[in-house]
């Protein structure tokens, strides 16, 4: 199996075993699907074979220590080589007596391989009990890291069942999956009423941890989603992001003690793929008129539109329909079912333009968007502490953001929208921290833009 060019995984055309070789010549590669395809495969290799990139490993997933119906699964989605993060964590997640993990790799590195395979790899598939939870602050991300678990288990015994909301029927008495992946309120909820059976716990992941340990996101939960777990025998706690903020490191280390850590420095957050831009907007309708001027780029590959409301993601998407564009609408307000149905056109590629809050900021994983806008700039106040005039910039959310594209090697663009003095001065402030140049795009100027783009694509 590998993952299509539209997100979730469908069957292999890469035989097992497959390398980062390019394919051998076929008539049928000339079109421009495969082209890029090929294109992308070639620099992959080129970057996996680079001791400075987090794609590189010098080992083989062999030599990781993984079963061998683990590597089938591997070599089914086309996984060649590990990454850095795999490379480092694995062998550290896997040694026996468990021992915590805290770790640290930029977006669109590995993270989730990392993680799942320790999942399943702890797993006794002889026994019809939970073993294993996984909790993401999403919905969408929860059912994606569900897909990798399916995929990468495929060749063993795994069941598995979500713990997301309006899932499982309301009456539902007993889950027996082995890995139980879900958000922490659902999470919260099953175990309490005992829905999951947790005495054989034995892996508890948090992915996006900072965020789901930070008291002004999902803190509170998750904790108590950590206080329901047995006492009796010792739980291996693992955390993975690819940003852990000073006010979260010192509660991430007591959630997890005596972990082993796996750190980025500063300077080595933003991913190199990502060419950061901004605009200069006159005021919030000029921002309007030019998010509808870059509509043509927008649909070349696939597009993530960031702002910081529902309400703002509804209008703009709203008035665009109205226009005649084609975009799509998510955010947390709407029901499940819808949800659901939103990611999943995007993802396949039926939807090219999402407009969206920080709701799918993380984790994410869609390898043909190839631009996000930043309509308007992330906030400390939107981790829900309310309005504030001077509020800052929230980096953590930005890196998280653009980080949805430039998946994996790829080449991805971020464009900043800014419109005043103090927008201009949160910009700055993210340039600073990020110690990366956000380059000046004209907003009058759609032939330099394109051609700026175009070259930060190739
Ligand atoms: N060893 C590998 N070889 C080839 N592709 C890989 C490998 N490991 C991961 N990938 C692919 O890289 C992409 C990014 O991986 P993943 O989603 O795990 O990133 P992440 O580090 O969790 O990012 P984020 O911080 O945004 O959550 C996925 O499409 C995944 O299938």
């Amino acid at each position: 199996m590998e993952k299509d060019a539209d997100g979730f995984y469908t069957p292999a055309t890469i035989p097992s075993g497959a390398t980062t070789d390019p394919p051998a010549s076929d008539a049928s590669q000339t079109t421009d699907l495969i082209k890029s395809t090929f294109e992308v495969t070639v620099t992959l290799a080129d970057q996996q074979a680079d001791p400075n990139s987090p794609l590189f490993s010098a080992k083989t997933f062999e030599e990781l220590g993984l079963h061998q119906d683990l590597l089938k699964g591997l070599y089914d989605l086309g996984f060649s080589k590990p990454s850095k993060i795999q490379e480092r964590a694995l062998p550290l997640l896997l040694a026996n007596p468990p021992q915590n993990m805290i770790g640290q790799s930029q977006s669109g590195t590995g993270k989730t391989a990392a993680f799942v395979l320790t999942m399943l790899s702890r797993v006794d598939f002889s026994k019809n009990k939970t073993q294993a939870l996984c909790l993401a602050p999403s919905r969408e991300l929860a059912r994606q890291i569900m897909s990798v678990v399916v995929a990468m288990g495929k060749f063993t015994q795994v069941q598995t069942e979500y713990a997301i909301k309006d899932n499982l029927p309301k009456d539902a008495k007993h889950i027996t999956a082995h890995i139980v992946v879900g958000t922490p309120g659902t999470m919260t909820d099953l175990m309490r009423r005992k829905v999951i059976d947790v005495s054989e716990v034995k892996v508890f992941v948090l992915d996006e941890a900072d965020n789901m340990l930070d008291q002004d996101g999902l803190g509170d939960q998750t904790l108590r989603v950590k206080n329901m777990l047995p006492r009796s025998h010792p739980v291996q706690i693992i955390l993975f992001s690819a940003t852990f903020p000073e006010h979260v490191r010192s509660f991430a280390s007591k959630f997890a003690p005596n972990a082993n850590k796996i750190e980025l420095q500063q300077e080595e957050l933003s991913v190199e793929g990502i060419r950061q831009f901004y605009m200069d907007c006159r005021d919030e309708e000029h921002k309007y008129d030019i998010l509808v001027s870059l509509y043509q780029l927008l649909t070349i590959g696939q597009s993530i539109i960031f702002c910081q409301h529902r309400h703002t993601a509804d209008n703009i998407s709203k008035r665009m329909i109205a226009e005649g564009h084609k975009v799509a609408s998510l955010h947390g307000a709407k029901d499940a079912s819808e949800r659901d149905s939103i990611i999943d056109n995007f993802r396949e590629g039926r939807e090219k333009v999402l407009i969206t809050t920080n709701v799918i900021a993380r984790g994410i994983d869609i390898l043909q968007v190839n631009m996000v806008v930043n309509y308007d700039l992330p906030l400390m106040n939107d981790r829900g502490r309310g309005f504030d005039n001077d509020a800052r910039p929230d980096v953590e959310t930005y890196i998280h953001r653009i980080g949805r594209t430039g998946r994996f090697g790829r080449k991805g663009i971020s464009i900043n929208f800014v419109h005043d003095k103090k927008t201009w001065l949160q910009m700055e402030q993210i340039e600073k921290l990020l110690g990366k140049k956000i380059i000046r795009i004209e907003t009058n100027d759609l032939d330099d833009m394109e051609e700026k783009m175009k070259k930060a694509l190739k």
